[in-house]
Order: structure tokens, then C-alpha cells, then sequence
């Protein structure tokens, strides 16, 4: 049995075992546990290990024949992520006949357990497929590079891609997604490849899930790209409110394709027993909802005592710069570099996935608060990244969004357009923006690059060895400015701090010293204004 994303269901009472998500005829005897995160990698690793363990000894005993030189064993680079001009296949020409292993191959299955994350995992082989929709406008993704990036989320996630394919299509097919024929194209491939996972680019419905692991046949685990990136999340998430929120999308994105996984049991008992997987999907899903619930309290704590901490922050009303982009482009790494933060920071999707928030201070004296959040991708459901309220609340009180653009990538202008989208989503169109182009010094002409950006009034940087960061603090200040409420105030003497406080995180234009206190003429951020409101009452009443 092995788990499939995001699928590790434990039980918390002697409930009827659930079964696995995709796969009616794998039992899951536990129901979900949010605290223990098992990801798809180290969920397989103790199947995978007895199944290696058990060929091990096979071949010790002489139970599997000896392939003949130059047979036809597939090695898996053979068709590393290879599709024809028109987007069709080739599948090998070998037979589906169960491959006979050499004792060589047992220990290339022991070569599959990498250590990920701090974790030992096995690599799951995985088949890639995607559908170009006829009519989907240029200005996107392309097939290829979306299933590039699919590759390279499998990746992140610890799955090894042996291969993959698409299909230009008028419109999916309700049943299957993909149609019968690259159905077929599929199996052959699979089974070639002896391939573990067939990942779709695309959300799949349960229906279109449960079909096509029929066709595939029993072993094969389908899934989709939210799933990917949910499993990914699940590895990743390192505090405990991130643990909890993964698991409750986890559990929402099971919810309705729990649909009549106990179909087979009605087949095997010769539909005699007509009605029983209804009545099972009935109480899984009621226990699936009850855990839903319990979950979603247990965060609401968790998020009261975050609350606590930000309302004590926002008391000092520093202004809020939350740097927002795709993922990978070196949002960590920026805010490394300008406070000193040790964020992870690392060539990998999802690396970061709390927000982190740290004071900077530029050289005038001025400070704001920088805060890091999770990376978009193309094709990010928003109920994904309404799940990590922690970054929305983040990103929806900030005075400044930061828009890190990775330049050097060749989807530079698509990515720019799917975080414009997804931010369209969140609702915080609003909020003022200011768009930076990263790692300039990875292009191919950087003096090229910065003029273009100079002509299009964009900063340029290069977080990694801190070029033009100067000039986007300025340009911070700048934008800060204009979300700045410009007030007049009185502040007394003794409330000397809070003339600091102007200071810090405000411009001031003008100050007065009277005889019981300050006059200062300044632009403020928002909140501090509000503080401010009773003496800029006394300045009317009084000066
Ligand atoms: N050459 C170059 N590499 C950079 C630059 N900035 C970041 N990187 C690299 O890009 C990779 C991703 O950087 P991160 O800071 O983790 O990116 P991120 O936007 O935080 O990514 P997520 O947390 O996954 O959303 C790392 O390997 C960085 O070293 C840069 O200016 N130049
Ligand atoms: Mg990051």
C-alpha cells in the first residue's frame, strides 16, 4: 500500500477504516492526525523498503531470471520528459510483460532513498501529463513550460520524473480528462516505465481521478498538481499553525473526492450488497467533517495567540512592506540581505512558508517593517493560498507590496502576470506596488537589463550580492511617502516618545517647540495617525 499526496488519514476512534483517496483498493486504516506529518515520500519509504527487501532475497535464492545482455530493461533517463512536435508520445516499444530484475536493479532501488528535507524519502518514479486547451491565448504558460515547472515541483516534492506527455484538445474530457487513445498512450508508457504516479498539470475531478486509475490499472496513483503542491506544503511547513492549515486544505481537497470510493466493494460482492459504499462515503465524510471542525478550532487558538503578538506590533506603528512574488524569486534572499534575517533561502520551490517580519533601517534614520511571504505559482488554486491567512493578513495590512521579480528567468513576464492575478484574487489590488527585478546579475547582459528597467522606472537589484539595494530603499521610501497621511499635531512634552516615533516612521517637514510641547508638521503612516487624531484635536483647539 502506499499513501497519495497529502492522503495520510489516521483514526482517531475505532472508526470503519478510510480508504485511500484515489485508490478504493488501498485501506487507510487511520484517520488524519493533523500533528503527525508523514509526506508522500516517507509514508512509501517502509512499503518500498520491505518490497526492495523482499527482492533482495529473491534474487539471493535465484527466484528472478537473469535478464540477457542488452535486454529490455528501460533505464529511466530513456525518456526524460520527451514529447514529440505535435505532442504525442512514443511510448517504448517493449512489452508490458512483468520485467524480470537484476540483482544490479535491487540496488538501484536502494539508490532510490534520498535524503530530503532532513528526511529519508524513496523517490517514486512519476509520469507527467498535461492538456493544451485549443484557444488558450499565448500570453500564458505554454504547455511544455508548465509541465516543466510541474517537473520541477515533483522535484521539491521528492518524486523522480521518468517521463511525460501532452494533448492539444478543444476542451477536457469530462470522464477522463485526456482522451481514450492518450489514455492507452499512457498505460503502455507506464507500465514500460513501471511508473508509481501519473501527475496531471491540472485540477482533476473525483470522477475523472477514480477513471483514469482504472485505466491505468491498480497499482498506478493518480494525482494532480494541487495535490503536489499540497503534499509539498505538507514537508515543508515547519511551524505548527502552517502544519494546521495544510492539513485543513488537505482535508478540504479530500472532501468531495471521497464520492463512491467504496464503489468496488458493491462490485466485489456481486452487487449484492447494493448501497454499502453510499452508506461508507456517508460516514467517512462525516468524520472527515468532524475532523474539519476540530481542526479549524485548534487553528483559531493557534491564530489568537498570533493576533496577541501582531496587535502589540502594530501599537508601533512602523509601516508594513511585504515582499510578494512567484516562488523561487528571491524574496528570502532580499530580506536576508537588508536586515540580516536567516530566512531559508534555496533554489527550490515553496521554501518559505510562515511569513517572517524584520525591522529595516535605512540610513536617514527611517524604519519600516519587511515581511516575507509564500510564493505564488500559475495555476494556484485560491483556496490554497487563502489557507495561509497568516500571509493574506500579512500582505492585506501592508502600506507597500514588493513585487520580486526573478528577470533572469525566461517566464519572467508570465510569472509577473500569475502574481498579478492571484494578488487580483486576494483583493489587495489596492494596496500601492512597486515592482522590483531580481537577480540581474544571472542575466545576459545586465547593463541591458537595467536600462530597460531604468526606461520602465523599475528598480534593479541582485539580492544575492546586494546591487542596487540603496537605490530600493530609496525607492521604498519614496512609495512609502505616498501612502503617508500628512498631519499637523501638538505633542507634549511628556509624550516625548511618540515625537521619536514620528520620526522614525514618518517625514517629517516642520517642528515648533512651544512651551508645553511640539508642534510637528509630518506624514505619517495610517495607524499612527489614528494615534495621533486627540492631539491634532489640540493643535486645531489650541494653536
Ligand atoms: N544569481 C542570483 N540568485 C539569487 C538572487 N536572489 C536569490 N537568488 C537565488 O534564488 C534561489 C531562490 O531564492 P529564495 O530567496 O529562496 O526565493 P523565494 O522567492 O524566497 O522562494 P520561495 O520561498 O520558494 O517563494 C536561491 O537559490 C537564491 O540563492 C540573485 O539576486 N541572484
Ligand atoms: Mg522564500
Amino acid at each position: 500500500m502506499r499513501a497519495c499526496f497529502g492522503s495520510v488519514l489516521h483514526p482517531t476512534t475505532a472508526s470503519p477504516p478510510l480508504r485511500s483517496l484515489h485508490h478504493p483498493a488501498r485501506p487507510l486504516s487511520r484517520l488524519y492526525v493533523p500533528r503527525i506529518k508523514i509526506s508522500l515520500a516517507t509514508w512509501t519509504n517502509q512499503i518500498q523498503r520491505n518490497r526492495v527487501l523482499k527482492e533482495a532475497v529473491e534474487v539471493e535464492t535465484g527466484a528472478l531470471e537473469e535478464v540477457p545482455e542488452g535486454g529490455s530493461e528501460i533505464g529511466v533517463n530513456r525518456f526524460p520528459l520527451e514529447t514529440k512536435e505535435d505532442g504525442l508520445y512514443s511510448p517504448p516499444k517493449v512489452s508490458n510483460r512483468k520485467k524480470k530484475k537484476r540483482p544490479e536493479e535491487s540496488d538501484s532501488e536502494y539508490d532510490r532513498y534520498k535524503l530530503r528535507n532532513g528526511k529519508e524519502v524513496f523517490e517514486e518514479k512519476a509520469y507527467l501529463v498535461g492538456v493544451e486547451c485549443k484557444g488558450s491565448t499565448g500570453d500564458t504558460f505554454g504547455i511544455e513550460e508548465s509541465l516543466e515547472e510541474l517537473a520541477q515541483l515533483a522535484d521539491t516534492a521528492g518524486l523522480r520524473v521518468v517521463g511525460s506527455t501532452y494533448q492539444k484538445l478543444a476542451s477536457p474530457n469530462p470522464r477522463t480528462y485526456i482522451g481514450s487513445g492518450k489514455v492507452a498512450e499512457i498505460k503502455s508508457a507506464v507500465h514500460a516505465l513501471d511508473v508509481e504516479t501519473v501527475i496531471f498539470d491540472d485540477e482533476l475531478s473525483a470522477g475523472q481521478l477514480r477513471n483514469l486509475e482504472k485505466a491505468f490499472g491498480g497499482d498506478v496513483r493518480v494525482c494532480d498538481r494541487t495535490a503536489l503542491i499540497l503534499d509539498i506544503f505538507n514537508q515543508r511547513a515547519a511551524t505548527h499553525e502552517a502544519a494546521l492549515q495544510v492539513s485543513l486544505a488537505q482535508m478540504e481537497y479530500q472532501l468531495p473526492r471521497l464520492t463512491k470510493m467504496w464503489a468496488h466493494l458493491e462490485r466485489q460482492a456481486g452487487g449484492k450488497v447494493k448501497g454499502m459504499g453510499e452508506k461508507q462515503i456517508e460516514v467517512d465524510k462525516r468524520i472527515l467533517r468532524t475532523q474539519i471542525g476540530e481542526l479549524r478550532k485548534e487553528l483559531e487558538s493557534v491564530r489568537k495567540h498570533r493576533k496577541q503578538y501582531r496587535n502589540r506590533r502594530l501599537s508601533v506603528p512602523v509601516p508594513v512592506v511585504s515582499l510578494v512574488g512567484y516562488t523561487n524569486a528571491g524574496k528570502s534572499t532580499l530580506l536576508n540581505r537588508l536586515t540580516g534575517a536567516e530566512v531559508l533561502a534555496e533554489d527550490q520551490l515553496f521554501a518559505t512558508l510562515d511569513p517572517t517580519t524584520r525591522r529595516v533601517q535605512m540610513k536617514n534614520g527611517n524604519e519600516f517593517l519587511l515581511t516575507d511571504t509564500v510564493g505564488f505559482i500559475q495555476k494556484l488554486p485560491t483556496m490554497l493560498v487563502a489557507a495561509f491567512r497568516a500571509t493574506l493578513e500579512e500582505i492585506s495590512e501592508s502600506s507597500l507590496l514588493v513585487h520580486v521579480v526573478d528577470i533572469s528567468h525566461p517566464l519572467a513576464q508570465q510569472q509577473m502576470d500569475a502574481v498579478d492575478k492571484v494578488l487580483q484574487e486576494l483583493d489587495v489590488a489596492s494596496i500601492p506596488k512597486l515592482v522590483v527585478w531580481n537577480k540581474v546579475d544571472k542575466t545576459d547582459d545586465p547593463q541591458r537589463v537595467k536600462s530597460q528597467a531604468e526606461k520602465q522606472g523599475v528598480i534593479c537589484i541582485s539580492a544575492i550580492n546586494g546591487d542596487g539595494l540603496e537605490q530600493f530603499c530609496n525607492a521604498i521610501q519614496t512609495k512609502l511617502k505616498d501612502s503617508l497621511v500628512p498631519v499637523e499635531a501638538f505633542v507634549p512634552y511628556d509624550k516625548g516618545m511618540l515625537l521619536n516615533t514620528i520620526h522614525q516612521v514618518g517625514m517629517v517637514e516642520e517642528t515648533e517647540y512651544m512651551e508645553n510641547g511640539t508642534v510637528v508638521r509630518a506624514h505619517v503612516p495610517l495607524p499612527l495617525a489614528r494615534l495621533l487624531t486627540p492631539m491634532r484635536q489640540h493643535v486645531a483647539s489650541g494653536c
